[in-house]
């Protein structure tokens, strides 16, 4: 190799035998280029970050030997159209000798780096290019440092404690299996130890180097080599750890699924194209068949649709198993869908529900699970390109059938020009919050003859359902509809034009856009197919909001590049067997922090769960199963009564008491908002306690009756009570008003436009404040 040219030792990590590697020969060099910041170390992979473009196609792998995982760290420093390029035009070439060391990577001639004329720069290259083994003997075999300057003493000790908190290392040192929490333990040993032993030569360099990244680089193969001789036990510890929580090749969980030939057949279209219909007809004349719904309400209306057609269905969800004797097609929710029955037909609805940050597992689990010959996928075109990657990870054939939309959505340019008195009958006004559902649906009745049915999140689905059929009967005066974003998946409604009240939705922390595929799915609801209007509309209450709903409608559809994942009990147990006696609440976030997942999946948010979690962390008794299974109870983490009922039921559980309902029926319809609430949170308590009896040994829970006329009961008083709501809505936190809240009452969330320039505004504001 020309002397002055760059060299770079590219390491990768065997996971069989649990060492160490160099890689001899790079056949396709001008990979190279892009790592010519870096010094030389390239290192396997990070459990939770391994891109795309990693997932090498299995004729390479071969070429791997032992070698199962790897990182790039070049990668990641790549443009999108350079990773495109890569994808398709070109695999990692590598070549490794295991235990055969050659650390010289030749590089292209336009690669070669101009280190230099300088002496001094020359002498620090080759320090920079020696070998990081034969560095860690020499260092070994020294006994005692020599004299330090004072000035590079300070330098040393800087470059050592930037060493031990930089990311970059800690990152790289998931890859040998030094975790995150215990590098500091091992940096810091290392930084004495180096420091102990290093000889003029290295202090120099490092001086020169100074503290940063690049140090950090030279620095890391040492660790690596100490680590492994160090702590071996740690490292063992800790592979075994990151092992119990691979999430890597999802489509393996599922042996029986995949030793099937199954025909998936994705309907891919826009809203109102017949998507669902279709898929609906082969679900009907299969022997066997399961229907997979988003949600519960939806669930019902196809249990009730196929019954009609002299179809026995069944209807399981979470709460309720309506099971006919001889049926052999059962409608259910996509979290309740057997993987280990075998049917012909399968339907997932909403198959783009896979990128749903919370829910999206329940749609991934079973589009690899589901053992059905037939597999009929409904959904926008966000997911296809995943689920093609999908289906040939799974072995499956695709058949794709495109839709369009029935008719063309028109969108109304003339507004509703901000005054709710030019709603029309058959309009849906969209809101993104209870509270104004309630202001709008007061204003309307108060300002116009119409009256207003309201579907909203928090009502039951019973109640929903019967909101929806007096909205859709002609034969009374219950002519609008007031929704939130609820009423935006699958459902037939008779809706003409679909009115957003505004854009913007509270996402928990601040008022934001509300997403271009959300806008699509609820401006979708109009103008269905056999409905009283198939000609559908949208537009805004505000001119200020239209500009944003047309970009929306125009805007196609994103792809998704990764689904959600969640693990089962199983892996959680597994994983919960490396580290005994951790609390399950510590347990799952150390789960979510140390699971590899490959690059087209994520894992699911959890703060709902991780909510439950800590709740039940007070009581003793329960399995670790018990705990896992409670953390999925459909409860408003939001609402303290629900929550508190929630830690009631699993107290009697731990303590082997049957489960009392303990909460009475109200004696007549809500007259108040409170009332309301009341009503709502009584209903799902409820809710709750039927999910728990499904999902428990239901002998615990000997009171599923009484929930269930109960359940029937309030949904019936809830019906009643919105006939009659005639009085402002309050927030079910019932709290102080802060400050600035205090006396302006209720406003309405600011428009789009208003709610940019105020960010525009604000963003000036602080940026004059930090110039002054
Ligand atoms: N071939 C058909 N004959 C009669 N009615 C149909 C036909 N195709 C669809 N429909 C009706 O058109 C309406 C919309 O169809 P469908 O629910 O299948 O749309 P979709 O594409 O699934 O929409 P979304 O994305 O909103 O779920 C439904 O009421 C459905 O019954
Ligand atoms: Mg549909």
């Amino acid at each position: 190799m020309a002397r002055g040219s760059a060299k770079r030792l590219i390491y990768l990590y065997s996971c069989k035998n649990n060492s160490l590697f160099r890689v001899t020969n790079f056949i396709s060099n001008r990979f190279l280029h892009h790592s010519r910041s870096s010094n030389c170390i390239f290192y396997p992979f990070t459990p939770s970050k391994i891109p795309n473009q990693l997932q090498l196609p299995p004729p390479q792998l071969t070429n791997f030997g032992n070698f199962q995982s790897f990182r790039f760290d070049w990668f990641c420093t790549l443009s999108e159209n350079e990773k495109l390029k890569l994808d398709s035009t070109e695999s990692v070439h590598l070549e490794a000798e295991p235990n055969k060391v050659d650390n010289e990577v030749g590089l292209h001639e336009s690669e070669i780096e101009n280190i230099g004329q300088e002496e001094e720069r020359l002498h620090f290259a080759q320090i920079a290019n020696r070998d990081p083994v034969e560095i860690y003997k020499e260092l070994k075999g020294t006994l005692e440092s020599g004299r330090q300057p004072l000035s590079d003493w300070d330098t040393l000790t800087e470059i050592f404690r930037c060493f031990c908190k930089s990311a970059w290392a800690t990152n790289q040192a998931l890859g040998v299996y030094i975790g995150a929490s215990f590098f500091p333990t091992a940096s810091r040993e290392f930084s004495s130890f180096f420091l102990d032993k290093c000889n003029a030569d290295l202090i120099n360099y490092l001086v020169y180097l100074g503290p940063g990244v690049e140090v950090d680089k030279f620095l890391f193969p040492i660790f690596v080599e100490f680590c492994m001789e160090k702590f071996p036990g740690e490292i063992k510890r800790f592979r075994k750890v990151v092992e119990s929580a691979d999430m890597t090749k999802p489509h393996t969980w599922f042996p029986f699924a995949r030793a099937m030939k199954r025909k998936i057949v994705y309907h891919c279209g826009p809203t109102n194209s017949g998507k669902t219909y279709n898929a609906l007809q082969r679900f009907m004349e299969a022997k066997k068949g399961v229907y997979c719904s988003p949600l519960r309400l939806l669930a019902m209306e196809v249990f009730d649709k196929v019954n009609a057609s002299g179809i026995y269905c069944s209807l399981v969800t979470g709460q309720e198993k309506k099971v006919f004797p001889f049926s052999n097609h059962v409608a259910c929710t996509v979290e309740m869908a057997s993987t280990d029955e075998l049917y012909d037909v399968a339907v997932i609805d909403e198959i783009q529900m896979m990128a749903d940050p919370s829910r999206g597992y329940a749609w991934t689990r079973a589009l690899l699970g589901l053992k059905a010959d037939e597999i009929h996928l409904c959904g926008d075109p966000s997911v296809l390109n995943i689920v093609r990657r999908i289906c040939s990870d799974t072995g499956d054939e695709l058949v794709e059938q495109h839709y369009e939309r029935f008719k063309p959505l028109v969108v109304e340019a003339k507004t509703l020009l901000g005054d709710l008195k030019n709603v029309r009958s058959g309009d849906c006004i969209v809101a993104f919050s209870r509270r104004e559902i309630f202001e709008v649906k007061l204003a309307i009745e108060k300002h116009t003859s119409h009256r207003c049915c309201v579907i909203y999140g928090a009502l039951p689905p019973e109640t929903r359902r019967q909101q929806a059929t007096l909205f859709n009967n002609q034969d009374n005066e219950y002519d609008v509809l007031v929704a939130s974003d609820a009423v935006g998946m699958g459902l037939n409604l008779n809706i003409r034009r679909i009115v957003f009240y505004n854009l913007t939705k509270y996402n928990g922390d601040k008022m934001v856009p509300v997403a271009a595929s959300q806008v699509k799915q609820i401006a979708g609801r109009a103008g269905r197919r056999g409905s009283r209007y198939p000609d559908g509309l949208t537009t805004t209450l505000n001119q200020e909001d239209l500009d944003y709903l047309i970009e929306c409608l125009k805007k196609p559809f994103d792809e998704v590049k990764r689904v959600g994942l969640f693990p089962f009990f199983e892996q959680v147990e597994l994983f919960a067997g490396q580290l005994p006696n951790m609390k399950f609440t510590k347990l799952l976030e150390r789960f979510s922090e140390n699971c590899r997942l490959d690059g087209s999946y994520f894992l699911c948010q959890h703060m709902h769960i991780k909510k439950i979690a800590n709740m039940l962390e007070r009581i003793d008794g329960l399995s670790l199963e018990d705990r896992f299974n409670f953390c999925f109870a459909p409860v408003n983490i939001r609402d303290p009564k629900a929550m508190y009922h929630l830690l009631r039921f699993a107290s009697s559980y731990a303590q082997e008491v049957p489960v009392n309902i303990a909460m009475g029926m109200p004696k007549c319809s809500a007259r108040n908002d409170s009332e309301l609430l009341d009503l709502e949170t009584r209903h799902q308590v409820l809710s709750m306690y039927l999910w728990l009896s499904n999902h428990f040994e239901e002998e615990r829970f000997p009171f599923v009756q009484k929930a269930e006329t109960m359940a029937i009961d309030i949904a019936q008083l809830l019906g009643e009570s919105l006939l009659n709501v005639s009085w402002k809505p309050e927030s079910r936190n019932a709290r102080k008003p802060k400050q600035q809240e205090k006396e302006v009452g209720y406003q309405r969330p600011l428009s789009l436009v208003k709610l940019r320039n105020k960010i525009k505004e604000e963003k000036h504001h602080n940026v004059e404040k930090e110039t002054a």
